[in-house]
Order: structure tokens, then sequence, then C-alpha cells
């Protein structure tokens, strides 16, 4: 789980996802929804240096542990890449067949979607939940790639995202070594890996990620979070 923004365009004095939610820090939520599921083993936390005190209060006072917290990097990419990094020996010891990568702004993911994401992974090597967006009709192609349901219309796409475990640590180590700088895991895998096919997923139009501050709002009064 990544959660190694810095709050810029939220204007706040704080990382966004330590922000209150529902009486709780945003980051709570988001963890929540990962540690009660029955696939999921390790949850490996990335956060920014600075923010490690509040990580680990969040972990101490809102989670039963289990999560491992690590170190991230100045972008996406470098935290992605210092969580596989985590797992490596457990990837190659073929302890961990498959990887959630989400963003931790992201509190409203429920387990229903992660779990189609993660099956679809297991099954087909990769998948990426994502909505249709009529109005994204004049942007750059960024869903061309995925396979699936390919109406005349842009996917938004959201985390969690999953890949089968070996070739994504791979994909980011070869990336890491290239410079290459993605905007999420699928932007790494369609370059790095692109024999590894990747599932489109009905996304969630709850699962909005936390950016501004009105998406606090929005968040606030959204649908229940179906997952405590
Ligand atoms: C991966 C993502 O959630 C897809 O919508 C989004 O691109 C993340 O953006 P961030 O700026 O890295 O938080």
């Amino acid at each position: 789980m990544l959660a190694g923004g810095s709050g810029t365009r939220l204007g706040a004095e704080r990382n966004k996802v330590y922000l209150p939610l529902r009486g709780r820090p945003v980051l709570a939520w988001s963890l929540a929804t990962f540690a009660g599921m029955p696939e999921v083993g390790a949850v490996v936390l990335v956060v920014r240096e600075p923010d490690r005190p509040l990580a680990e209060q969040v972990l101490a006072e809102h989670t039963a542990g289990g999560v491992e917290v690590v170190v991230g990097g100045r972008t996406r990419q470098e935290s992605e890449l210092a969580g596989l990094r985590r797992l490596a020996a457990r990837i190659d010891a073929g302890a961990v067949d498959a990887v959630l990568v989400h963003d931790a702004a992201r509190p409203l993911a429920t387990r229903e979607l992660a779990s189609s994401v993660l099956a679809a992974a297991r099954a087909e090597g990769g998948a990426v939940p994502g909505l249709w967006r009529d109005d994204l009709a004049a942007a750059a192609p960024d869903g061309a790639g995925l396979v699936g349901p390919s109406p005349d219309r842009l996917v938004a796409v959201q985390t969690p995202q999953a890949f089968r475990a070996a070739p994504l640590l791979a994909a980011y180590e070869e990336a890491a070594a290239c410079g290459f700088v993605g905007t999420d895991t699928a932007s790494c895998m369609e370059r790095f890996a692109p024999d590894v096919p990747i599932r489109w997923v009905p996304g969630d139009e709850r699962n909005i990620k936390i950016t501004y501050a009105h998406d606090l709002l929005v968040a606030e009064h959204a649908a229940p979070i179906g997952t405590v």
C-alpha cells in the first residue's frame, strides 16, 4: 500500500492519508480493507521517512498489527519498487504469488473490488479496475492496452491493481535500471512486461482518490464504507 504522497495538492500541512475521515485516519480505512481479506497475506505499507511516526501511530491505534512498514522513494515508481523489494525473498521462494498495489488515498475501495482484481490477476497475469468515462474521450488513450470490453470510450483507472508477483518484481527492477517512472503499476507492466495480459475489471464509482480538499468532503458523505 502506497502512502508516500506529500498532500501538496490538498493544501494540508500533512499527507492526506493521515487526515481524519469519519473519525479515523484515511489510511486506517484503506488498511482495514485488506487486513480482513482471507486472500491477503503480508501487507506492506510504503511511507515517507518523515511520516514514519504518524504511520506507526495509525498502525498501533487502528490495526491488529502485522503491517510491514517500508520507506519509499521520491516517486511512486520508487515507492512501489521499495515495497516489492520487501517481498522479494518471499516472491523468489514462491511464497507470494500475486501482489495487490493500492493507493492509501483510496479509502473507499471495497474488499469485493480487491478480491475480483486479485482473482483476475491470478488467472490472467494482471488486472486493473477502471471506469469507462465518456467525458475523457478527447484525452490520451491510456486504457488502450487493457484486455476486456472495448467500447469507444476511455478508462479512468483506479487501484488496487494486481499482478503475478514474479513478473511484477522483474519489471520493476528492469524499470529502475532504465530510469523509467510510470504513473501506475499497469503503465510499468505495459512497458516492461508486455506479454502479461492486463484484464480490465469494472471499477467502483465510490473508489475515489483523496487528492483535493473537496474529495474528503465527498468521502465523508459517500455511501457507507463497506469494509468495517
Ligand atoms: C494510480 C492512480 O490511482 C490511478 O488513478 C493514480 O494515477 C495515482 O495518482 P498519484 O498521483 O500517484 O497519487
